[in-house]
């Protein structure tokens, strides 16, 4: 797949404006990684004014972490106004296989909404392909049979482009697949790094034509900071602080030096 290493470096000359319906426990996190990685946060979830913000945004993303019913329809509603502008949107189906209201919301959104990259752990995925998972409250727990199967399932049922998130990444559009084996064990040892994976993706997929090559982009430039940002830390407290600086301060060239992707055709 002939993806951009130095993406991040367009992120930066456009900023932009990634519009975020998330949840309580990491939307500051999700905020900051945001301008780390050089666009431009805003969080807006009142009913009132959801999709007139998406109407000013240049991605959307939908994080159901800590739904309810009355966010799930502003989702719905800020989701139709990003597919009516052509912005991507990301949806990260958080907990889907915990509760059946998370399994159901999710597919509700990707049945209503033009998904353009559905980003979840193994549990999530596999859960909304129809494989069998555990997923306990947020976590991942097992997954049986082949992740990369089941992904390339769900990109198919809902023409989206699929990231399964966990010590490797997986990128699927259905035909097309690439795993990223960069990253640090200590990204699971916070809340959010998969939240604020999310946020990057959104970043990158506002200024690239081509989903699946940003996803690559976007997840390469994010476990190279990791990487980089582990060499600085002593625990996961110093690891989160020292990955918004490595985000931050990372160059595209480090990118195409560090990355490590493989990929094929399904
Ligand atoms: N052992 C590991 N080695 C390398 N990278 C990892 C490891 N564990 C997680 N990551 C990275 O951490 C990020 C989050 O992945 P994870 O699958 O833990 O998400 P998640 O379960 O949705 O997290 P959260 O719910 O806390 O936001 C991804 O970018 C992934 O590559
Ligand atoms: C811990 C947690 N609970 C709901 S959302 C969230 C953040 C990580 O997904
Ligand atoms: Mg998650």
């Amino acid at each position: 797949m002939d993806w951009n290493p130095e993406l991040i470096e367009e992120v930066r000359k456009n900023r932009p404006l990634v519009h975020h319906i998330t949840n309580v426990v990491t939307v500051n996190d999700c905020a900051n990684i945001t301008l780390s990685c050089g666009g431009a946060p805003v969080m807006a979830d009142a009913p009132e004014e959801a999709a007139d913000m998406t109407r000013l945004a240049s991605a959307l993303v939908l994080n159901i972490g800590t739904l309810n019913a009355d966010q799930v329809e502003t989702m719905i509603r800020a989701g139709k106004a990003a597919n009516e502008k052509g912005i991507p949107v990301v949806l990260d189906p958080v907990g889907a296989g915990a509760t059946t209201f998370r399994t159901e919301t999710a597919k509700r959104l990707l049945d209503r909404i033009r998904i353009c990259l559905l980003k979840g752990n193994a549990g999530e995925i596999a859960t909304l392909a129809g494989g069998s998972a555990q997923v306990r409250g947020v976590d991942s727990e097992r997954v049986e049979g082949e992740i990369r199967a089941l992904a390339a399932k769900a990109a198919r049922e809902w023409d989206v482009t699929v990231v399964v998130t966990g010590k490797r990444d997986l990128i699927t559009d259905g035909s097309r697949w690439a795993e990223i084996s960069n990253g640090h064990p200590l990204m699971g040892s916070i809340t959010g790094t998969g939240c604020m994976g999310a946020s990057v993706l959104a970043a990158f997929a506002a200024v690239s034509p081509d989903p699946t090559r940003a996803a690559v982009s976007a997840l390469a430039s994010y476990g190279v900071a990791a990487e980089q940002a582990a060499m600085q830390a002593n625990g996961p407290a110093s690891f989160r602080t020292a990955l918004f600086d490595a985000l931050a301060a990372l160059k595209g060239e480090t990118v195409r030096e560090r990355a490590r992707v493989d990929e094929g055709r399904l």
